[in-house]
């Protein structure tokens, strides 16, 4: 593994360190080691790409990132936190942006209310903002369709109505409404086609220098993760192989699996 620092990043606290970090899934004789030894670490601001072949690996890191999953061995920490005291202390601070809004979005509700949902959480945690009424509500939406590239007429409009694109920037807006200091995105732009691909990713690149969140961008598009990532990390049976600049690690990688993955990916 290449373990230099980003340049003028050295030191920073991290948003996610995870270290060392092992899982096994699956129940009796189909348990299995799915993560070994896994050490991720992101600064603030700045995106670490994941990529890797098709069951690696990739999505059950993210669900440990995000403090879905408990590691079997290794140390989680958020902004230098444990899981179990961030999220009590800071509930919205880590967020998550999947591949098909469509699925998450209640396809009944309007998408203003999808949107300012996650606030009713964090007004609830010792460090929120308390309860956030519905005037200010709807300020934080606006601004936010403003800032995703969307209309203040979307907040009316129900998830159908929008085209594939225009639910991701919706579900991004979803996503940043709660000031998260770090994102999970799981293949966020992988089923749109590859103008629309580009134009969201631009986006969660200029909402990154606006809000500052670190993030974790997780692909099977090589294409995409070079763009989006300031580091990529290569996983390979549940262990990463490779860690450098999207310069290093896409144009001269190191190891052989990386480059039989750019055959193949
Ligand atoms: N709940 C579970 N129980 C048992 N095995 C699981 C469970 N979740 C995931 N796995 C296994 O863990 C491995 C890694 O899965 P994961 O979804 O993390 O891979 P991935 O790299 O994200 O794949 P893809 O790119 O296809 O989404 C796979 O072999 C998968 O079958």
């Amino acid at each position: 593994m290449r373990a230099e620092e980003p340049a003028g990043t050295a030191g920073a606290e991290a948003v996610l360190d995870m270290r060392g970090v092992g899982v096994a899934l699956g129940q009796g004789r189909r348990r299995r080691t799915v993560l070994h030894d896994v050490t991720l670490r992101i600064e603030p601001g700045r995106t670490m790409g994941l990529i890797g072949s098709s069951g690696s690996g990739k999505t059950t890191a993210g669900r440990i990132a995000l403090g879905l999953l408990r590691p079997d061995t290794g140390t989680v920490t958020v902004s230098g936190m444990p899981y179990s005291r961030f999220r009590r202390e800071h509930a919205g601070k880590v967020q998550a942006v999947l591949q098909s809004p469509q699925w998450s979005f209640n396809p009944r509700r309007r998408l203003g209310d999808s949107i300012t949902e996650p606030l009713g959480v964090v007004a609830r945690t010792p460090h929120g903002p308390g309860r956030i009424d519905r005037e200010a509500r709807r300020e934080l939406c606006l601004t936010m369709l403003r800032q995703v590239g969307l209309d203040p007429a979307h907040a009316g409009r129900y998830p159908h109505e929008l085209s594939g694109g225009q639910r991701q920037r919706a579900a991004i807006a979803r996503a940043l409404i709660t000031g998260p200091e770090f994102v999970v995105f799981d293949e966020a732009v992988s089923a749109l086609d590859v103008a629309v691909q580009q134009k969201v990713l631009r986006l969660i690149r200029q909402l990154q220098e606006t809000h500052g969140f670190g993030a974790l961008f997780i692909s099977h598009d090589l294409a995409a993760t070079r763009i989006a990532s300031d580091r990529i990390a290569v996983m390979l049976a549940g262990e990463i192989v490779e860690e450098g600049s999207p310069a290093d690690v896409l144009d001269n990688p190191g190891h052989p699996y990386t480059r039989r993955l750019l055959e193949t990916l």
